[in-house]
């Protein structure tokens, strides 16, 4: 399945299945699905890069079965490299791994689009845009997180809205329209508009789409919605 193009800059919607009950994970990520949902992102923790462990190669395997969708490893684990191709066995459709967890980015990307996958590199909130100046030519994505990688529920970074704007135009003016820019971390309807607005075409929310108190189709819509008015 390949990346969607952004030439119009529609604004894609991934929700992250962290927040699902895992207890009925076909049955969540069919809902946000059936109710829009663009991709669905898997994170995938080690306990070492982030001080949490979530999920891995066997769960992208079984949601590769029960749902036809772009499926986005964010791949929160020392040395990706040694895992990208088990993803891409599994399923996966696009993979991101972060900057500060490999030496060798470079290669670990050539990985990536060797075996025929969608590249993306995530950056830390501390993590300037300057690292990715050698990689833009490689990838197909860039990630900007916008809470500390880890945990789901946790509070947007408002500075990360500025670093959005300036990842845009740094974009624009070195001629990459197709770039998706895609931000993790604390995003909601209160918020995705001017999200959206600096730049972002490519929303994962985890804790604002799957709650326990309403169906993940209204709030998706309420989304949708938050992105239409602005
Ligand atoms: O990568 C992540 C955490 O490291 C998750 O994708 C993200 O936190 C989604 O959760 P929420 O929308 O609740 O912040
Ligand atoms: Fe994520």
């Amino acid at each position: 399945m390949p990346i969607g193009t952004i030439n119009n800059r529609d604004v894609l919607l991934a929700p992250s299945i962290l927040s699902a009950d895992f207890a009925n994970l076909g049955r969540d990520a069919n809902a946000a699905v059936a109710a829009g949902a663009d991709w669905l992102q898997i994170d995938v923790m080690d306990g070492v890069f982030v001080p949490n462990i979530s999920v891995g190669l066997p769960v992208v395997a079984s949601l590769r079965k029960a749902v036809n969708t772009t499926l986005d490893c964010h791949l929160m684990i020392v040395q990706p490299e040694r895992y990208v191709a088990d993803f891409a066995k599994a399923g996966a459709n696009h993979i991101t791994v972060h900057a500060e967890a490999t030496t060798h980015l470079h290669r670990t990307i050539q990985q990536i689009k060797q075996l025929g996958l969608t590249a993306g590199v995530a950056l830390n909130p501390a993590t300037p845009l300057g690292v990715l100046d050698e990689i833009l030519p490689y990838i197909d994505l860039v990630l900007i997180m916008s809470v500390n990688p880890g945990f789901g529920g946790q509070e947007y970074i408002q500075t990360s809205t500025a670093k959005i704007a300036r990842l845009r135009h740094l974009l624009d003016a070195h001629g990459y329209p197709d770039m998706h820019i895609q931000v993790d971390g604390g995003v909601s309807a209160r918020n995705v508009a001017e999200i959206a607005a600096a730049g972002a075409n490519n929303i994962v929310a985890g804790s604002a789409i799957f709650t326990p108190q309403r169906p993940a189709a209204e709030m998706i819509e309420l989304m949708r919605a938050a992105l239409r008015e602005h």
